[in-house]
């Protein structure tokens, strides 16, 4: 089933003359308007959102699904007593239009703007932050849960897209929701759509829903009774729904399993619809979950045409949706070169946890699709089922964003490295996100893995670098290995025609010195080469070590440096706590050296979002910054001078 398309006021409502936005300053005034207004917000939203993030990039596809159902939850609820939980809460934009941000839409994922997901600190109408999936309907339930212990009647709703629907947590909530709470509505938004296309049995199972003959018969009669009686009988047309679900459906529907009432699937973009059965909703003295089909990027072609492009990106050009190309990423060259390894190793495989894209394991999944294994957003899972292909021989690689990878510590320290599999963990994002923010930053991986026995842990500095590492991993099978890269492109090395084996362990001396010692890890050894050459020109000898590894450290090598210097520098994009440094300032600690450390990294706190060089510049990962502590600890005159 798709929408109705003909009701799509993106294409058949003209903008209202004059705005409606601007008047909108709380949810109230969106209760306030006229119901014949309704659609004419809705067009205006879209219009503006369209609009606003041509320039600023964003999350423009799943917002322009969920219009509706934002304005809808605001004409029936009241915020902030009332809580809506967005799960990912990428689709909150509409919400935060309708809750007095609309003027500072064309902020979003801007430095001091508007932050691209829900912010406990922006508003008292974010009951619940968020930057991954999987967490509305636990969080939710344990807001229905507060409230009921205070004896208070307020309403959550959960709002949660259909791939959501594949991670752990939400299954692991919906199986405690009837046992815990009567009053409690979550909102399945099912638009078949992950970042890529949704995928596994719970997809198919929602596909089912939607196409079959039953349930068309529902939403149709549904649609047909909304549009003749109109308000005028809500009960009546609510119980309809009801008893039409109960008698036509499916017996087994998973949700009635799991003790939710369920209602729909009904057409997401049907606002009077939607308020009704809101209305509804909030007055059963029991879970329900109301299934509401809707297209992702509704009301712009260029979205419709490709969801998984528009699900988020940078600017665009708004008459067609083209974007500017870039240099080749660091992604880009992951996905080619293990597809490359892949065709003349057999055991190699690919994993990913609903990011094809993202990771771009879809060049694997486009060249050697029997191989390759999307496991939908089940980080805890993909590294499970990783383990469990390493244990029969295979050499899986399991591409996840650093921050993501994050839910599957307990699976990396006691599935894989226990068991000391050999399983490639590829931590795409490892470093700093920038746009998106501290949800999405990766800037604990080192701090999560270098404590875990026997894990093998590195970082390129270049892309020729980076390629030599996928390949010196592809051929390790005495344990795990793990690579973080950063977002985006590097330097632009080119890759060798054949990749060359690193010796494990080993750094890389790339000029040895006597005064400084500077190690910069990964993408950052440019910026101590920078430095490296600031210094030299005052006359000091540096020594510059690629480490390559994070784990083992070549202390052999990086000890002989730091012997000699007056002042040791490292640099990491990551958190200082627990971090690289922290690491070189341990094996210096062990063997006696007492010569200070200088750590160039990012600090103890959540770091905010905005672009990479304004956040480097206010956190002090420059060079500038760099040659300011080194020379505070070098004696006023440089040696040689
Ligand atoms: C734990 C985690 N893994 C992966 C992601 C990346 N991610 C963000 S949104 C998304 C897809 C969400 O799809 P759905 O829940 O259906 O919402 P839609 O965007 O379709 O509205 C994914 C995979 C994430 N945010 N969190
Ligand atoms: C919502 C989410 O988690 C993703 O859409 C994320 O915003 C993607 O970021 P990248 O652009 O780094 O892939
Ligand atoms: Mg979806």
């Amino acid at each position: 089933m798709t929408p109705d398309s003909s009701n799509s006021p993106a294409e058949t409502v003209p903008l209202p003359n004059p705005a409606i936005l601007p008047t909108i300053k709380s949810p109230a005034d969106v209760k306030n308007l006229p119901e014949d207004q309704l659609e004419g917000l809705a067009a205006e939203v879209r219009d503006t959102l369209i609009n606003s993030l041509s320039n600023t990039g964003g999350h423009l596809g799943p917002n322009l699904g969920v219009v509706e159902l934002s304005i809808a939850l605001h004409r029936v609820f009241n915020t902030p007593d009332d809580k809506f939980v967005f799960d990912v809460a990428h689709q909150g934009y509409v919400h935060k239009m309708l809750t007095g941000r609309a003027d500072k839409i064309d902020t979003i994922r801007q430095y001091k703007g508007l932050n691209g997901f829900l912010l406990r600190t922006e508003s008292e109408h974010d009951c619940y932050g968020a930057g991954h999936a999987g967490t509305a309907l636990s969080a939710a339930l344990g807001m229905a849960a507060a409230r009921d212990q205070k004896k208070e009647d307020t309403h959550v709703v959960a709002v949660a897209g259909d791939a959501a629907f594949t991670c752990g947590p939400t299954l692991e909530a919906l199986n405690n929701i009837a046992e815990t709470t009567k009053r409690f509505i979550v909102v399945l938004n099912d638009n078949e759509w992950s970042i890529d296309k949704n995928v596994g049995a719970i997809a198919k199972y929602f596909n089912a829903l939607q196409t079959h003959s039953a349930y068309s018969a529902v939403r149709d009669k549904a649609s047909e009774f909304v549009q003749k009686v109109g308000g005028e009988s809500v009960r009546k047309f609510a119980h309809k729904i009801e008893r039409s679900a109960k008698n036509l459906l499916f017996p087994n529907v998973l949700f009635e399993k799991f003790g939710l009432r369920y209602f729909g699937p009904i057409d997401g973009h049907n606002l009077e619809l939607l308020v009704q059965t809101f209305e509804y909703l909030k007055k059963q003295d029991e879970p329900v979950v109301l299934h509401i089909i809707t297209e992702k990027g509704r009301g712009y072609q260029p979205a419709l045409e490709k969801p998984g492009k528009f699900h988020g990106l940078g600017p665009y050009n708004v008459e067609d949706g083209a974007t500017e190309p870039g240099a080749p990423t660091y992604s880009e060259i992951f996905g080619r070169s293990v597809t490359d390894f892949a065709k003349k190793d057999e055991k190699i495989l690919a994993v990913t946890a609903a990011m094809p894209g993202g990771t771009k394991l879809d060049i694997f999944k486009n060249e050697i699709p029997e191989r390759y294994y999307d496991v939908g957003i089940a980080e805890e899972h993909a590294a499970l089922f990783a383990s469990g292909l390493a244990t029969q021989g295979m050499r899986p690689f399991l591409a996840i964003y650093s921050t993501f990878m994050q839910r599957a510590f307990d699976m990396i320290v006691h599935d894989i490295a226990l068991q000391n599999l050999p399983v490639r963990l590829c931590m795409d994002r490892g470093g700093l996100s920038g746009d998106d923010g501290p949800t999405h930053h990766g800037l604990f991986d080192i701090g999560y893995l270098r404590h875990i026995p026997g894990l093998i842990h590195m970082q390129a500095k270049d892309e020729e670098e980076f390629v030599d590492m996928l390949w010196t991993m592809a051929n390790y099978d005495d344990g795990p290995t793990a690579i973080r890269y950063p977002r985006g492109a590097g330097t632009g090395a080119k890759p060798k025609a054949e990749p060359q084996l690193l010796e494990i362990g080993k750094g890389e001396l790339v000029q040895s010195g006597s005064d400084v010692c500077l190690i910069g890890l990964g993408s950052m050894f440019e910026m101590a080469e920078a430095t490296a050459a600031e210094l030299k020109k005052d006359g000091w000898s540096v020594g510059l070590i690629n480490p390559r590894f994070i784990k083992p450290l070549d202390a052999e090598l990086i000890l002989s440096e730091a012997r000699k210097a007056k002042v040791i520098c490292t640099y990491e994009d990551h958190v200082l706590a627990n971090g690289f440094g922290a690491s070189i300032i341990e094996l210096l600690h062990e063997n006696g050296i007492t010569t200070p450390v200088e750590r160039i990294g990012w600090p103890d706190e959540f770091v905010e979002h905005g672009k990479p060089d304004i956040l480097r510049a206010n956190h002090g990962l420059t060079v500038e910054n760099a040659l300011a502590k080194i020379r505070a600890e070098l004696p006023s005159v440089a040696a040689s001078a």
